[in-house]
């Protein structure tokens, strides 16, 4: 289990400051939720969590080192990063691309060995998309690249996953499955996630951010109130609460003032 932090990240480009100050805990196997409205800054803060974008201020840590000062094999080796928009995959079949998972392990001439092909078994069984292994990337339906995203994320054996919006494409019996499937992992998992619902289910701590800036974060019961939701999505909300169950909110719409 891995721990990943991040301390005061600044992050701008141009003139436009996209995060400012946001801490960031994850480890121990826990799911961490990012929530905020549109342009709130979760992809831009998922991206300089996996190391992809260097921020201008404060620093990204995997286990205490430097995520800055890590070869990119290392930290492959370890964080698995599931992006929204997988259209590049192209010609290559599924199976193909969860075995890209396997590259920060193989030597630059090496082929798949009987461990790699054993850890891309595993990941395709686990997101339930080994009977299209074969398929063609672009024949997949939105949904079922989504999961073979996450089977590629998988086959890294990685220690922490951070996903941005994993469930958007997903019918309601894989969302379910998906995010169960995270919790039981045991790895660290940063997700960025709309559905309100979902993230106080399933996410062990929320972070709420607007506007590039860290609004609150806590247990899903301390972050979704009816004032933030209020504050920062500009909708009313009732939530239903109690018997130790996590919060349940119904939207009843728009603020008007
Ligand atoms: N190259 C850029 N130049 C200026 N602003 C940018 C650039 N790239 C992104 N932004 C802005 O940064 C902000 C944060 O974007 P980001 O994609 O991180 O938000 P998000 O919370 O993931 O949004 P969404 O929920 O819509 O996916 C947005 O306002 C976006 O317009």
């Amino acid at each position: 289990m891995g721990e990943l932090t991040a301390r005061e990240i600044g992050f701008r480009i141009g003139d436009a400051e996209l995060l400012t100050g946001v801490d960031v805990t994850a480890a121990d196997g826990r799911v961490i939720g990012l929530l905020g409205p549109n342009g709130s800054g979760k992809s831009t803060l998922l991206r300089v969590l996996a190391g992809l974008r260097r921020p201008a201020s404060g620093e990204v840590r995997l286990d205490g080192h430097p995520i800055a000062a890590m070869a990119r094999r290392a930290v492959a080796r370890r964080l698995a990063v599931v992006e929204q928009d997988t259209t590049a995959n192209g010609d290559l079949t599924v199976r193909q691309v969860v075995e890209l998972g396997r590259t920060p392990f193989r030597g630059r001439f090496d082929g798949l060995g009987a461990e790699d092909a054993a850890a891309v078994d595993e990941a395709l069984a686990r997101v339930n998309i080994a009977s299209k292994q074969d398929r063609v990337w672009h024949t997949l339906s939105g949904g079922e690249r989504q999961r073979a995203q996450l089977a590629r994320a998988l086959a890294q054996q990685p220690t922490e996953i951070l996903l941005d919006e994993p469930t958007n494409h997903l019918d309601i019996r894989h969302q379910l499955e998906l995010l169960e499937l995270l919790r039981t992992l045991g790895v660290t998992c940063v997700i960025a996630l709309h559905d309100l619902n979902l993230a106080a289910r399933y996410c062990d701590r929320l972070l709420l951010l607007d506007g590039g800036r860290v609004v609150t974060s806590g247990t899903p019961a301390e972050v979704l109130t009816p004032a933030r939701i209020r504050e920062v999505y500009r909708v009313e909300a009732s939530i239903a609460t109690g018997d130790g169950r996590c919060p349940r909110i119904e939207f009843l719409g728009p603020c008007t003032e």
